[in-house]
């Protein structure tokens, strides 16, 4: 009988490593204790926790709960509970006879969210009563109410007692992070914004009125926050934040924009460093909604309206606006405003545009979108200019050069491309694995003519074209462009998962160099509605002039996330260090100094760094973020191998949640990056910080950084990406092991590899091979260079498949 799998691993808690009898692997029947921490509410821990969340897990431990809390209810209870809460609603064929709820509105609140807090179930029921047609009454009924002519305590009363949990159930972390919930979640909040916007202006006004009134900080210890108004001040901004996301037009709305200002208000006077740490979760939500409304943002006067005053001549330079925006209306069908509408492939009628692009300039002046949006804007719109503009011209000339063959003289600007002449899509296959893959074949190039068998095979391998991953066009005279991605051979044939017969991949059939006047190639079409066009190409056969452009060197791995995730930041406006990117009000005033704050573990109340371990014979030296910081710095320069500039960038580092540290080849930049990672490691208990990632943009960077942190002393390093040329590598056991870890933690592009040998190794960045090194478990020859993979290197899918793509 097979060992069971090792308990503490799936955990990811097993201290053993390669030592441990149990094997590593993921064991699908473990079942892990119910969370505690869940059931009271205060997990922030969410996928990450070690304990599990599964509704039937934890409405077991409510119920074993259960006897020992009165409070809380059994699933049977609750059951019962959310029937009697559903009379509530009158069935659709008694709408007309339904009632106000009057003073029964603070039982239909509090209980709204009781059951929201419980089992998915019922919360799925819960949401779903509220979009239904008597929901929308009831929402109706709780947001119209007329708070300006309540006395402030009677509204109090009833914020505490209806609006404050209603918000709660609608703002519930289970609530809004349900996919399913989500066009519910829609209709709910659209009721609530009603014509307008006016019910969400009474309602957040009052509200707004409502927080100015609390006190921040605690009445017994002035330095803390007050957690209730903390939690209170939370829910009504992230239901400010999710309905300015769902109504965008709100995002105009001058009187919930007063609100906002109001808000910020509540903040203007600082808070001391424990409170403030309080507030951080609710004011990441406020600061959402002003990028929303692009309050702070606005953009400085167009040029019409800026008076030169110099007389000296100005070099003015001005561009057609984005799409619709332009005098003329939009260039093509992906010349959009709005980059989340913008195809990330270029298009037909983008080849075919005789008119420029539109790229922003520099001059703020010329931009059409500020904030965060606009910072975003302007990258998408730049990366894919550097990426598909290439494509896209090198695309238009070749379709130029079918429509009039005499083009072929001029001079070809743009990508190198190869290009393949007189092709037809001959054959096509299916499976579950693939999917959809054509076979294109094509004259095989005028060098192969009367070669043998050996010769043309010698040269297509040599000259690395239409290899695996390779990006291609199929363009054809009468106007379509498709895009591909070549397929490698399988590594075995692949069975049928029902009928367990054998697949034949049509590589089996087809190949570049069998054949002496045709070469054919097999790929997969990027956009599943191509498909219907390329069988329709089958069918009719030779009709039209079709030409296969080869971009060599441009990988859709390598940009096509990345564009893709901007264009997600741009609509959920969730950006990392967003704050130090595209500040509020940065573009108001462009010359304004960045304020870039703590880490947040570093602002936990009675923090400190110990910095004893860089400094010399065990001197106990200790530092309070951006406190002191001279003076810490004289005394770590005076204590430890650092120099002055050293020691600098160190202190002013902790103390920053994003620092740059740069300077001169040589001057040891490398050297204080160690010292810092040595600093967190030793505080790792004290800011109960997480694994520290070192990320570098070269295998031997990263090499050189970690052989001296193991030099220091440093030893639990797990290296993980291209091959290193250390000495140590990573056993399969403990790769099996990372992969298992990181599936869990990163999830993303990247993609894992194996070597000649079968040995998994995985490729960050852009996920396509870059350096050439070697195999640390047997030195094959792995990795490679422009994204070609070395000879023998295979994509590993099944690693891929199993755990996805990785983010590093
Ligand atoms: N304070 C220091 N004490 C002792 N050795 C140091 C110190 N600072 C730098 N060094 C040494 O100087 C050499 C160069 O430092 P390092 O490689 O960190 O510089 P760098 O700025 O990262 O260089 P590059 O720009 O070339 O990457 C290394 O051998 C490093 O160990």
């Amino acid at each position: 009988m097979a060992p069971r799998p090792c308990v503490f691993f799936q955990t990811r808690s097993c201290k053993q490593g390669g030592g441990c009898p149990y094997p590593h692997v993921i064991d699908p029947n473990f079942k892990r204790k119910a969370c505690t921490q869940f059931v009271n509410g205060t997990c922030r821990k969410g996928s990450n926790c070690m304990f599990s969340h599964a509704p039937d897990d934890i409405a077991l431990l409510r119920a074993t709960l259960g006897g020992a809390d009165p409070g809380s209810r059994g699933p049977a209870s609750t059951e019962a509970h959310f029937k009697e809460w559903r009379y509530f609603f009158p069935l659709p064929d008694r709408m007309a006879a339904i009632r106000p709820l009057g003073p029964a509105r603070t039982k239909f609140c509090k209980e709204a969210l009781e059951l929201v807090d419980g089992e998915a179930g019922l919360m799925q029921e819960v949401i779903s009563l509220l979009a239904s047609e008597a929901g929308c009454v009831r929402v109706r009924e709780i947001a119209e109410q007329h708070f300006s002519q309540l006395n402030p305590a009677q509204y109090i009363r009833l914020f505490d007692a209806q609006i404050l949990p209603f918000l709660k159930t609608i703002t519930h972390k289970n609530v809004t992070s349900s996919l399913i919930l989500a066009p519910r979640l829609m209709t709910v909040y659209n009721i609530l914004y009603g014509e307008n916007g006016q019910r969400a202006e009474s309602l957040f006004t009052a509200a707004a009125k409502h927080l100015q009134g609390l006190a921040l900080t605690h009445p017994d210890e002035l330095d803390a926050a007050d957690t209730t108004t903390a939690d209170t001040i939370e829910t009504v901004f992230t239901a400010l934040d999710k309905l300015v996301e769902i109504n965008t037009e709100s995002q105009v709305h001058d009187g919930l924009r007063i609100v906002v200002e109001t808000m910020r208000q509540l903040f203007e006077a600082p808070l001391p460093a424990t409170a403030a740490f309080a507030y951080r979760p609710a004011l990441k939500y406020l600061r959402r909604v002003e990028q929303r409304f692009g309050l702070g943002q606005t953009l400085p006067d167009s040029k019409d309206n800026v008076k030169i005053a110099s007389r000296h001549a100005v070099f003015d330079l001005a561009r057609e606006r984005p799409g619709e925006l332009s005098e003329e209306g939009p260039r093509h069908d992906s010349d959009h405003v709005d980059i989340r509408q913008i195809s990330i492939l270029p298009t037909l009628q983008e080849m075919q545009s005789p008119r420029n692009e539109y790229l922003p300039l520099a001059d703020p002046k010329e931009w059409h979108i500020g904030g965060l949006k606009g910072l975003l804007d302007r990258h998408f719109r730049l990366l894919r200019e550097d990426t598909v503009g290439q494509l896209r011209d090198a695309a238009k000339f070749e379709l130029e050069r079918l429509h009039d063959p005499h083009a072929q003289d001029r001079k070809r600007q743009g990508a190198r491309t190869f290009v393949y002449r007189n092709v037809a899509v001959s054959d096509f296959a299916f499976d579950s694995f693939s999917g959809m893959e054509f076979a294109l074949s094509f004259d095989q190039p005028r060098e192969l003519q009367r070669k043998s068998e050996r010769q043309r095979r010698d040269w297509w391998d040599g000259s690395k074209r239409l290899g695996d991953e390779a990006l291609v066009c199929l363009l054809s005279s009468e106007g379509s462009a498709t895009f591909f991605i070549v397929s490698p051979a399988p590594n075995r044939p692949k069975k049928d998962v029902q009928t367990g017969n054998i697949i034949q991949p049509l590589h089996k059939s087809y190949n570049l160099w069998s054949e002496e006047e045709r070469a054919h190639v097999i790929a997969k079409p990027i956009n599943q509605s191509d498909i219907y066009t390329l069988l329709d190409q089958l069918m009719t056969g030779y009709a039209e002039q079709l030409s296969l452009v080869e971009f060599p060197g441009v990988l859709l791995p390598a940009f096509r996330p990345t564009l893709q995730a901007m264009q997600t930041m741009s609509d959920t406006l969730d950006m990392p260090f967003a704050e130090v990117l595209a500040p509020v009000s940065m573009t108001a005033n462009p010359d304004r100094d960045i304020d870039v704050v703590p880490p947040n573990y570093a602002t936990r109340p009675g923090f400190r760094y110990n910095l004893s371990a860089v400094t010399n014979a065990g001197t106990q030296l200790y530092m309070t973020p951006a406190r002191n910081t001279e003076e810490t710095t004289a005394e770590l320069t005076a204590h430890s191998s650092l120099d002055f500039g050293q020691a600098q960038s160190v202190v002013s580092s902790l103390s920053r949640s994003l620092a740059l540290i740069q300077g001169p080849p040589g001057t040891g930049k490398s050297y204080t990056g160690v010292q810092l990672i040595k600093i967190l490691l030793d505080n790792k208990k004290a800011g109960k910080l997480g694994a520290i990632i070192c990320v570098c943009y070269t295998n031997h960077a990263l090499d050189q950084g970690l052989e001296r942190l193991v030099d220091e002393g440093v030893h639990n390093v797990v290296r993980i990406g291209g091959s290193s040329k250390s000495n140590e590598g990573v056993s399969t056991s403990e790769m099996k092991m990372v992969v298992a870890a990181m599936a869990g933690e990163f999830l993303g592009t990247g993609h894992w590899y194996r070597c000649a040998n079968g040995q998994p190794f995985t490729v960050g960045e852009c996920g396509m091979p870059m350096e050439l090194a070697r195999c640390p478990a047997c030195d094959a020859g792995i990795d490679g260079q422009n994204h070609q993979a070395t000879q023998g290197v295979q994509l590993a899918r099944d690693i891929d498949t199993q755990f996805g793509g990785l983010r590093l």
